[in-house]
């Protein structure tokens, strides 16, 4: 049995099922994160961990014992909020203090705890700083060292980062990781941000619609997705609707186009899948205008396989690696990341060849229903930029 077991907890408000059949085991030490869209449920089961909310069904076992109906105050739990709920009357040492002086524990011992505490969060020179005389990301430190000043069993941490400016959070989710390391907390994160919960966890657990989707590392989680909610929810990537031909071989149809794909034994022939590829695994060659050949000669390669013509629609310069969007000539639109000088010249209207290994192809059973297959979600593209249509004269596909 893990150190924290959630065990099959449902909780409804009203006629919204919040959350339903939740089962997961949180290991001493482990840093386990919930990760899911607004609304998804993740506060919810945090809350019931915490005690704020009573289960409607399940249970909950900390260290063997359980703790189901046991008050808020009586769980050793700290707990850290979006925002930071901090005593603004009251010093950052004194709201640090706060829980110790509750708990009754000598002046001294006290002064000790807090000064190790506000050095462990990097704010040993602002001990005597009033909340508003600290910047948002100074404030959640203040609020971290609250929390770990009453050496809780498990910290429990709710997007705690999502007030704060994008290099701020960076920079504290890394201390918040080290913190955690340093002192073996067993910490619960809450965050609706796919990127933060790879960078900072040890295990995901994907929410969807009060459920869990998925429990596993965040490589687990990005190589290996397991459902298509999943696929499309974290990391960025390619998703094709097709359908297996020889599942045993790893055929796979693609808008009259065969691409080769991992095998699938355990799919049956003509199953409608969806085929997910990450935007690093696709490689892009620029086409030469006039002769239709690719610029290092390979544009026919022969036996190359998953090799399609396209056209660049969007080119998105995100730092280390610039993202394309790709229009295929059968109407897929495919993202491509290439880092730094690879991304070259390659500009929108530009015809290229894309191509990707079958290993690059991670293939989803999709549910058929009598309308079809189920509907595929628009791929994300960066917010705010710019691109111009493709050109008129489409290219043909290669045919496999
Ligand atoms: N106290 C409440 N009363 C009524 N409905 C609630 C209450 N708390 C949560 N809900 C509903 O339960 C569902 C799950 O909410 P919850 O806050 O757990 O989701 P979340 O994934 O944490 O979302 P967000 O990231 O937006 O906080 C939502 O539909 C929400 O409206």
């Amino acid at each position: 049995m893990a150190f924290l077991e959630l065990q099959e907890l449902t909780k409804s408000f009203g006629k919204t099922r919040a959350v339903e059949r939740i089962s997961l085991g949180v290991e001493r030490g482990e840093f386990l994160t919930l990760l899911g869209p607004s609304g998804c449920g993740k506060t919810t089961v945090l809350r019931l961990v915490a005690g704020f909310e009573q289960p409607d069904a399940g249970h909950i076992l900390l260290d063997q014992e359980e703790i189901t109906t046991r008050p808020a105050n009586r769980r050793p739990m700290g707990m850290v909020f979006q925002s930071y709920a901090l005593f603004p009357h009251m010093t950052a040492e004194q709201n640090v203090a706060f829980g110790l002086r509750l708990r009754r524990l000598p002046p001294a011992l006290i002064r000790q705890r807090c000064e190790e505490l506000l050095a462990l969060v990097g704010l040993a020179e602002r001990a005597r700083s009033y909340p508003h005389q600290l910047s948002g990301g100074q404030q959640q430190r203040v609020a971290l060292a609250r929390a770990l000043a009453v050496e809780p069993k498990v910290l429990l941490l709710d997007e705690p980062l999502s007030a704060l400016d994008a290099a701020v959070r960076v920079t504290l989710r890394e201390e918040i990781r080290r913190i955690q390391q340093q002192l073996g907390m067993t910490v619960i994160y809450v965050t609706h941000d796919q990127e933060e919960a790879l960078a900072i966890s040890g295990r995901i657990a994907v929410m969807a619609r009060g459920r869990l989707e998925q429990l596993g590392t965040p490589e687990e989680i990005y190589r290996r997705p397991r459902t298509v909610f999943v696929a499309g929810f974290v990391g960025a990537s390619t998703r094709l609707s097709a359908r297996l031909e020889r599942a045993v071989e790893g055929r796979c149809r693609l808008d009259g186009i065969l691409l080769r794909v991992p095998p699938q034994p355990e799919l049956s022939d003509g199953s409608a899948v969806l085929l997910v590829v990450r935007p690093e695994l696709v490689t892009l060659c620029q086409l030469n205008e006039a002769s239709g050949a690719a610029a290092d000669g390979g544009g026919q390669r022969q036996g190359q396989e998953n090799v399609l013509l396209g056209t660049v629609e969007l080119r998105t310069f995100l730092g280390a690696v610039t993202r394309f969007r790709v229009r295929a000539a059968g109407g897929q639109l495919f993202t491509v990341d290439l880092p730094g000088l690879q991304a070259g010249t390659l500009v929108p209207g530009q015809r290229v060849r894309l191509s990707f290994p079958p290993e690059a192809c991670l293939v989803l059973p999709l549910e058929e229903t009598g309308s079809g297959v189920t509907a595929l979600p628009v791929p994300e593209w960066p917010a705010g930029t710019t691109g111009q249509p493709g050109p008129e004269r489409e290219p043909q596909p290669e045919h496999a």
